[in-house]
């Protein structure tokens, strides 16, 4: 038996597409072929929408706080390391229609990388994580997304760059490393692989886990 969907997770509205011709969802009802596949999935015939999210980074840089922080709402001080890997999953409905996330959890301990990487294959998303108070973490970043690279279809694979610890970093190592970020993003376009537009930095710490006081740009 399934979870019911948690009511923040219910969207019942897209936002608006920059061109709305490639918007189906603005006009009057889907195009009726989407609306098909979206009627059978209602009875259940497809199951549910699912896209597999792959995190990855150096050892102790947050992923694991990050999942939880994003499922659970829930942040834990104490490090606990992720041996091998650990999968939690995000029930959504999206306009109507039943939508999964699959957020796989992968060790960053260099003896876990082999397990971890054999759950790489057929992710839609990639998340690669790095320590804002951290250079080296981010200098590894790039190898990391390389790895997860290699079993995924860069084509259509959705990358992003997340900077955990914000509330660790001086302001001036914090405008370096974000400097540094950009750069790799940078880079990552000339192999034509692209980071989501922004960059997003989170600060996980308590505070940040009251959503009144969550800033706008944080994860
Ligand atoms: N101060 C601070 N600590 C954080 C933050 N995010 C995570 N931590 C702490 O960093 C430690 C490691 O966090 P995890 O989420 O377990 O790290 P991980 O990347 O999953 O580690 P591995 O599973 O070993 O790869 C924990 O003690 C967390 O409490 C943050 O934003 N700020």
């Amino acid at each position: 038996m399934l979870p019911t969907v948690k009511k923040d997770r219910i969207i019942t509205q897209l936002p608006k597409c920059f061109s709305p011709n490639a918007a189906l969802h603005t006009k009057d009802g889907f195009h009726p072929q989407v609306q098909a596949v979206c009627q059978v999935q209602r009875a259940g015939t497809l199951s549910f929408n699912i896209a597999k999210v792959i995190v990855v980074g150096d050892v102790a840089v947050g992923k694991t706080c990050l999942i939880s922080s994003f499922c659970k709402r829930d942040f834990e001080k104490n490090y606990k390391a992720t041996i091998g890997v650990d999968f939690e999953m995000e029930r959504f409905e999206v306009l109507g229609v039943p939508f999964s996330l699959q957020l796989w959890d992968t060790a960053g301990q260099e003896r876990f990388k082999c397990i971890a990487s054999t759950y790489y294959r057929g992710a839609q998303a990639i998340i690669v994580v790095f320590d804002l108070s951290s250079v080296s973490s981010l200098a590894h970043a790039r190898q990391w997304l390389e790895d997860a690279m290699r079993d995924n279809d860069p084509s259509s694979v959705l990358l992003f760059l997340v900077g955990t610890k914000k509330d660790l970093s001086a302001p001036d190592q914090l405008a370096h490393i974000e400097q540094e970020a950009n750069v790799l993003s940078e880079l990552e376009k000339q192999e034509s692989r692209n980071f989501g537009d922004i960059i997003r930095i989170t600060d996980s710490t308590e505070a940040n886990h009251n959503p009144a006081k969550r800033k706008p740009n944080c994860c």
